[in-house]
């Protein structure tokens, strides 16, 4: 989240050298909110099967989605090494705060068309200082995945700023996350897109406990009724894509629990032994880090790349039309490291000026070094 001081300095900034970011406080917008303030805020709407789930949201569930052998085994080889994995800590405003999970990531070995693992070892703002190479377990479940995420994309709508080359999704960074009992989460937020660009698509796969993965609306697209929440439940072995208009229109969280069911492995551990119960979930986010945005963040004054948001409010457009193109924003990022102090950096992102794609909505493809591809 901005800091208070950097956000404020920045539409300050913006409104004294162009016109049109007065837009971004336009108190039309607010009046439409009050409006629907009256009426009784929506409880979340428990989407408990696939077609449910594509219904109400940009999202496709897939259940059973690895083979049940190597589910079991990537969950335990993800919760054992779990325990050595940090707990994030970042300021929010001038508080230092620690994430009630824990987390941990890994790069895909080098490989013709992933781009280069170097320009990858940045999420969430945060740069990686040991990144850990995808091991054996998590290849053998991306060669299952892959393919469901490019079968599911094809038959969905695209949208122009969309990576336009090929391949068209690859998972070449994985954010793994691990939730013990049923206190554990992680807050709203919608992901930064730095290095996924506008529009992008995740694939999250769940491991180990089931638990609800909360969908908020940050906008209704319906005047007359209010933002609506929905909870997905999770199962072990299952995969979440989140589809473009998901980081768009949606904030996302894993909320507390008051009760949680353990999880039984279907196998031992090792050949032989028992099985125990566990109560963690092990939540692995698939992501393509695009070659376009990987290594080209603009820096801030604080001389950190800076981070690339959605208007995820409407602010800058001043509608909410799922037909609407969106904008992206460029944005400091070094209040979450820096005490809550950031330079206030806040710029429209502007593709073509800075010279990324090709996005499809080019008509002659070509890839940046000119090449068709
Ligand atoms: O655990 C989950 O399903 C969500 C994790 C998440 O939102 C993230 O890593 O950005
Ligand atoms: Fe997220």
């Amino acid at each position: 989240m901005a800091p208070k001081e950097g956000k404020g300095a920045a539409r300050a900034e913006a409104s004294a050298t162009s016109p049109r970011i007065s837009i971004l406080s336009s108190p039309s917008w607010s009046s439409r909110i009050g409006t629907r303030r009256s009426l009784a805020r929506l409880r979340p709407l428990t989407l408990a099967t696939p077609e449910l789930v594509k219904l109400h949201t940009p999202t496709t569930l897939r259940t059973g989605v690895l083979p049940s052998e190597l589910a079991c085994r990537l969950f335990y080889y993800m919760a054992g090494d779990a325990k050595f994995w940090p707990r994030n800590t970042y300021y929010l405003f001038d508080k230092l705060v620690t994430s009630p999970h824990r987390t941990t990531f890994f790069v895909r070995s080098l490989q013709e068309g992933r781009g280069n693992s170097a320009d990858m070892t940045s999420y969430n703002g945060k740069v990686v200082h040991e990144p850990k190479e995808f091991p054996w377990l998590l290849e053998e479940a991306c060669r299952v995945i892959e393919p469901i995420v490019l079968e599911e994309m094809q038959k969905r709508r695209r949208y122009p700023l969309e990576w336009g080359g090929h391949p068209a999704w690859t998972a070449s960074v994985a954010a793994v996350n691990c939730y013990e009992g049923m206190k554990e989460g992680v807050g709203y937020h919608a992901d930064a897109l730095t290095y996924l660009g506008p529009h992008c698509t995740i694939a999250s796969l769940s491991l180990g406990c089931e638990r609800r993965f909360r969908l908020r609306e940050t906008l209704s697209p319906d005047p007359v009724r209010e933002p609506r929440t929905f909870d997905i439940p999770l199962p072990h072995n299952s995969l979440l894509i989140m589809h473009p208009l998901t980081q768009e229109r949606f904030k996302h969280s894993i909320p507390p629990q008051t009760r949680l069911d353990v999880f039984r492995p279907p196998l031992p551990a090792l050949p032989g032994g028992d099985t125990r119960a566990y109560n963690q979930r092990i939540n692995i986010t698939f992501r393509f880090y695009r070659p376009d945005f990987c290594d080209l963040a603009p820096n801030c004054a604080c001389g950190l790349p800076a981070i690339l948001r959605p208007d995820l409010k409407g602010k800058y457009a001043g509608r909410m039309d799922p037909d609407d193109e969106y904008q992206y924003f460029w944005q400091c990022d070094a209040g979450k490291v820096n005490e809550g102090k950031g330079c206030g950096l806040w710029q429209l992102m502007d593709w073509k000026a800075e010279k990324r794609g090709p996005m499809l909505c080019e008509e002659t493809r070509t890839c940046r070094n000119d090449a068709p591809c």
